[in-house]
């Protein structure tokens, strides 16, 4: 295959790309953002700019995991009744020590009293608060969590690239941290462009659809956790593209366009893009998702123009786009996961371009099975929005039986 592709009398020439060539092009526009300290409630879903490390032990002191009675544990013998020499619930401060011969009550998260080695469990004993009668006994360390047994001082707890989930916000709050300092998020515009596009909600006119890329790739863009500036529709008027993509630029880390990238008469984001900066029309191997144009903006900002067949913007989106607003994030792990499935049905697939087919994942016997849900059709938005896996053809195979394995994108896990 050609490097270049003419792609006819008078039309730009193309540069020609594999998806994953034009995936490592798109990845190459831009690197992590730089930092900024968040308070942990904005921190979600946010990748830490630097390690972070524990301000304290975890749990800071011996700590009661029941609620019972701190004991001596070679004290204790079936029915021996013990002083109960004073009364801990969790929040107690003081320094209480267990005196010899006695208990201290104690209560879950409560510190355990020096000269306790184990929490005999209130229900192995008569509850008694003056005196309790032990019922049965406990080994040595039974219910007591040993100071810094989960974490010590100093611990890198987690690191430069982890993406915060509930657990590491946690995590951080339990280390003592109230802020953090993460990547900021990437802003993205995202710019539509088609004479027949009327706003969603507006009456259309014999030729005209409403305008869906727009929305659907706003969503997408959040949810690969980037901060949605701008949306907008411009009709085919190359100034008009012109002067969106200059104001665009100058609001945003990442500029999208669909539509108008192709070989028409009136594909006005390819020409406004070679008028202004520094961009490259190119063909990717891949359908959907074969025109694509990618570069800089006059002033430098990235720009990812993609093709506006509903279908062809989202795969494109979730192949070059969203890796690449994962890699601004700081986000380590910039793909989604992918998953070997059993094709429910045959396929076919065309010679020389990686298929990307929307799929439903179902589960047999616990294994993963792609289910089609409709055809190749990059216009076939109803089907797409039943999907939430690609099943991914490589360009050489042209035909998949009912029961191969095959690789699947999972699409169900939201990062934002
Ligand atoms: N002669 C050729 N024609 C086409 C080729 C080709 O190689 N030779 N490639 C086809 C492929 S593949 C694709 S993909 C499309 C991409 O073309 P454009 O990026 O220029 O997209 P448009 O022509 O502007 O639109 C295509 C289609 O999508 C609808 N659309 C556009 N924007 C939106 C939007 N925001 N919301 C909803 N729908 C949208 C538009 O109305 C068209 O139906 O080119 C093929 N043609
Ligand atoms: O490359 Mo297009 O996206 O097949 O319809």
């Amino acid at each position: 295959m050609a490097d270049v592709l003419a792609a006819g009398a008078g039309l730009p020439v193309r540069t020609v790309r594999s998806l994953d060539e034009h995936a490592a092009a798109v990845l190459a526009l831009a690197g992590p953002l730089p930092g900024v300290r968040v308070a942990l409630a904005d921190a979600r879903g946010r990748a830490l700019a630097g390690d972070v490390c524990s301000t304290v032990d975890l749990p800071p002191w011996d700590s009661s995991a029941m609620d019972g009675y701190a004991v001596r544990s070679e004290e204790l013998h079936a029915g021996a009744v013990l002083d109960v020499a004073d009364d801990v619930p969790a929040g107690d401060t003081r320094d209480v020590r267990v005196p010899a011969g006695a208990v201290v009550r104690v209560m879950t998260g409560a510190p355990v009293p020096g000269g306790a080695d184990a929490v005999l469990p209130v229900e192995l004993t008569d509850g008694g608060t003056v005196r309790v009668r032990v019922d049965r006994v406990v080994a040595p360390g039974a219910h007591v969590r040993p100071r810094g047994e989960d974490v010590r001082t100093g611990d890198v707890v987690l690191r430069a690239g982890d993406v915060l989930g509930a657990g590491a916000i946690g995590l951080l709050a339990a280390t003592g941290h109230a802020q953090v300092e993460v990547h900021a998020r990437p802003r993205v515009a995202v710019l539509s462009t088609g004479s027949e596009l009327v706003a969603p909600g507006g009456a259309l006119r014999h030729g005209q659809i409403h305008e869906s890329n727009g929305p659907q790739l706003a969503a997408a863009a959040a949810d690969a956790g980037a901060d949605v500036v701008d949306v907008r529709c411009v009709s085919d008027d190359v100034d008009a593209v012109r002067a969106a993509l200059a104001e665009l630029g100058a609001r945003a880390d990442v500029v999208v366009t669909t539509g108008g990238v192709s070989v028409g008469a009136y594909d006005v984001v390819r020409d406004a893009l070679l008028a202004d900066g520094d961009a490259q029309l190119v063909h990717v191997r891949m359908q959907p998702g074969k025109p694509q144009a990618v570069g800089t903006l006059a002033d430098g900002t990235p720009v990812l123009a993609l093709p506006g067949n509903p279908v062809s913007s989202y795969v494109s989106f979730e192949v070059f786009v969203r890796p690449l607003l994962r890699r601004m994030l700081g986000a380590r792990e910039v793909h989604r996961r992918t998953l070997t499935a059993t094709a429910a049905g045959d396929l076919h697939s065309p010679a020389g371009r990686r298929q990307l087919l929307r799929a439903r994942l179902e589960w047999s016997g616990g294994a993963p099975v792609a289910v089609l849900v409709g055809g190749p059709g990059s216009h076939l938005l109803g089907a797409l929005a039943r999907a939430d896996a690609l099943v991914d053809v490589p360009e050489d195979v042209t035909h998949v039986a009912a029961g191969d394995p095959v690789t699947v994108i999972d699409l169900r896990e939201h990062d934002a």
